[in-house]
């Protein structure tokens, strides 16, 4: 019955550092030797410091959730809705434990035993509605841990557009310190497509819903190597191989057992693995409704309910064995006494099988009873950590590469995503159709009546709206739709958010600011607007303010609501908004609205290009009716002349927004 350890028993991460850890080949992303000898730290072959040895230990562990409130409404008082008090619900029901480097932990159990909410936990996130202890080396989770973890979680969050080599190679690039060099990291990344068996698709992008790429179990072990590049001393996986055939699952499973055996503390969870699967984890705990039903050794795992009476009488592979004991289900399995006793004869001799309920209820208490006061006299055995060990944890690391490199790295990856958003020429004939619709509509218009004036005022109006509101939809989308990806990287605490900011938002500029040069070349001269080459560069330069603002707007909006749908939605409004009170449709806004005319980016585009058009001081020949134009200082109430002050407040609103949106991102809960 005994499940211990007593390799571990008296052991911790310390000792177990001291023992040195060969990892040769093991994690098939170096050939170094990694050693830590008495705390003195032993540079690998490569330059690299070798992962920190952590023990982590988890003592009592409970979850609970708030189940969402809702309003009640009875027929008796129909104008009453009630607000129901939020319920809470305990998924996880206190689990202890520990884990030591150089140990593959296997967490099982039926669908919806916890598993997920576990292995969270123990990663440091969704801490919320947690009670009980979980510490790394003796100290409690701190941020300074999130470069040491990798996190492969169930969806696999890769750029669709990238390819096997590029996702590897701009992993390595960003997390490997700059003791390698370039080309070190990029051997890194190829060692890793060939430790994993990714060499047939290395070439191939990753693909997506709408995008054919990789097959489901490459692209999960694309994500186990996205995380094993690091090194990381804690690696969580959560059901690493799903959906993957046997023989690459026990590839998958080696992998990580070679990752173990290099010193790392390993922790995954795993559905219906096979028998030579189970019998490769170090470490296993079954969960059934969140209780834990078994843990300890996983080759003791039979061992130990043979002894409490459980045995499964045909030949059956012990994990399914324990998912249906864990599940309740004892067909095929003797059954102890106490459960007999439960079940009621039906009359012809045959016993029932006892209910599901029971047979969990003994299960927990038979743990409670047996064996979690083994584990918990040997968690408290252990040897605490030495205080080296300790302060490693919560020592600040420093960035493995600088803000520059981010930067660029970060700046590239995003160019080579999105590269066939830039070369799609559906953008370019999208914009020349616009542009020459625009063009023939107001083909060679002319400024010699107040007519004509005004149509060509409603040229310049569009101009404004166009470039205002074409960027900001599109900007919308940046943050919402990579928010996935940040979220899991940010968790790793893998770059500085200002480094991505910065990449992300310039980096799709310079195509942005194409498409408005082709549109102004081709309207510009078939609309006959003012020629002069200052007229000419000042409505481009105007245009482009246009286009930063509105981007600007367009990445707050996506950042603050980061939801596709409610930010398009939001956008909207503002942008009607705005566009109302630009100064063409209504000029004598009521005064308790002009508010909205001075916050409106658009209202500032449209003086400034009305100015430019308008502001040379000739006089036009505009018959009787118009005096509007160069005969008077003011034009659709405009003051004509200047612009400095226009130009000013669109350069404070790109700079306001961006700082905004930055903001918002930086409060995006992350989950690490
Ligand atoms: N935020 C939440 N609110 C309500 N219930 C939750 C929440 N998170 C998890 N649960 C519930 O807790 C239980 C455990 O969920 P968890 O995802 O950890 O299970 P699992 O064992 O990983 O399942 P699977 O194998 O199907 O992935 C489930 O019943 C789930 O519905």
């Amino acid at each position: 019955m005994s499940n211990s350890d007593s390799s571990t028993t008296k052991t911790n991460g310390d000792q177990f550092a001291r023992k040195g850890m060969s990892n040769g080949h093991a994690s098939g992303m170096g050939h170094a030797t990694v050693e830590i000898q008495d705390g003195k730290t032993v540079v690998m072959d490569d330059g690299r410091k070798p992962p920190l040895a952590i023990v982590l230990k988890f003592v009592d562990v409970k979850h609970t959730v708030a189940i969402e409130s809702r309003f009640s409404w009875s027929a008796k008082r129909p104008f009453q809705f009630k607000r129901q008090s939020a319920m809470e619900k305990e998924i996880l029901h206190g689990i202890t434990g520990s884990v030591m480097p150089g140990e593959v932990l296997a967490i099982m159990g039926p669908s919806g035993s916890g598993k997920t909410t576990f292995l969270n936990l123990m990663g440091g996130r969704a801490l919320r509605g947690m009670s009980g202890n979980i510490t790394y080396n003796d100290i409690k989770y701190n941020k300074a841990l999130k470069r040491r973890m990798g996190f492969v979680t169930q969806d696999d969050v890769l750029f669709p557009n990238l390819t096997v080599r590029e996702t590897l190679m701009y992993a390595a690039l960003l997390r490997l310190p700059n003791s390698l060099t370039r080309s070190q990291k990029i051997k890194r990344a190829e060692d890793a497509i060939i430790e994993l068996g990714l060499e047939r698709c290395r070439d191939t992008v990753i693909g997506g819903p709408f995008l054919r790429g990789i097959s489901g179990g490459e692209r999960k072990r694309v994500s186990i190597g996205h995380e094993i590049l690091t090194d990381p001393s804690l690696l969580f996986l959560d059901e690493p191989t799903s959906g993957l055939d046997s023989t690459t699952a026990l590839r998958i499973i080696q992998v990580i057992k070679n990752i173990a055996q290099a010193g790392r503390t390993v922790l995954t969870t795993i559905h219906q693995p096979s028998s030579r699967l189970f019998y490769m984890f170090d470490k296993l705990i079954l969960l059934s409704e969140g209780h834990p039903v078994y843990f300890g050794k996983a080759n003791g795992a039979m061992d130990y309910y043979a002894s409490i009476g459980l045995k499964p009488l045909i030949a059956m592979n012990p994990a399914d064995f324990l998912l249906d004991i864990a599940s309740g289900n004892v067909n095929d399995v003797s059954i102890p006494q106490e459960l007999d006793k439960s079940a009621l004869p039906n009359g012809n001799d045959e016993a029932i099988q006892p209910p599901a309920k029971d047979v969990r209820e003994y299960l927990v208490n038979t743990f409670n009873q047996e064996l979690a006061p083994q584990e918990r006299a040997k968690l408290f055995a252990l040897e605490s950590t030495r205080e080296e060990l300790k302060l490693a944890i919560s020592e600040k690391r420093l960035w493995s590469i600088t803000w520059t490199q981010q930067f660029s790295i970060l700046f590239i990856r995003g160019l080579k995503e999105r590269r066939h958003e830039f070369l799609s020429w559906l953008r370019f004939v999208q914009c020349i159709a616009i542009s020459l619709i625009v063009g023939c509509l107001w083909w060679r218009s002319k400024i010699q009546t107040e007519a004509q004036l005004s149509d060509q005022a409603g040229l310049v109006f569009f101009i404004a709206i166009f470039w205002g509101m074409f960027p900001l939809f599109t900007a919308i989308f940046t943050f919402p739709l990579e928010r996935a990806m940040l979220a899991k990287e940010r968790a790793s605490d893998l770059y500085r958010l200002s480094a991505y900011f910065m990449a992300r938002t310039l980096g799709d500029l310079p195509l942005d600011l194409v498409m408005p040069c082709i549109f102004i070349l081709i309207v510009y001269f078939m609309t006959n607007l003012r020629v002069t080459a200052a007229a000419f560069f000042l409505t481009t330069l105007t245009v482009f303010l246009d286009v930063v603002t509105s981007q600007g707007l367009g990445f707050l909006i996506g950042a603050v609501m980061m939801d596709v749908k409610k930010a398009t939605t939001l956008a909207s409004i503002v942008m009607l908004a705005f566009m109302l009170t630009a100064g063409f449709f209504v000029q004598h806004i009521p005064v308790w609205m002009k508010w909205l005319k001075y916050v409106s980016f658009n209202y500032y585009v449209y003086k400034l290009l009305i100015k430019v058009q308008y502001s040379d001081g000739e006089v036009y020949d505009c018959g009787t009716g118009c005096q509007s134009v160069g005969t008077s200082p003011s034009f659709h109430g405009i003051q004509l002349g200047g612009g400095g002050m226009e130009a000013w407040a669109l350069l404070l609103m790109v700079a306001i927004y961006r700082i905004l949106a930055y903001i918002a991102l930086r409060r995006m809960k992350t989950g690490g």
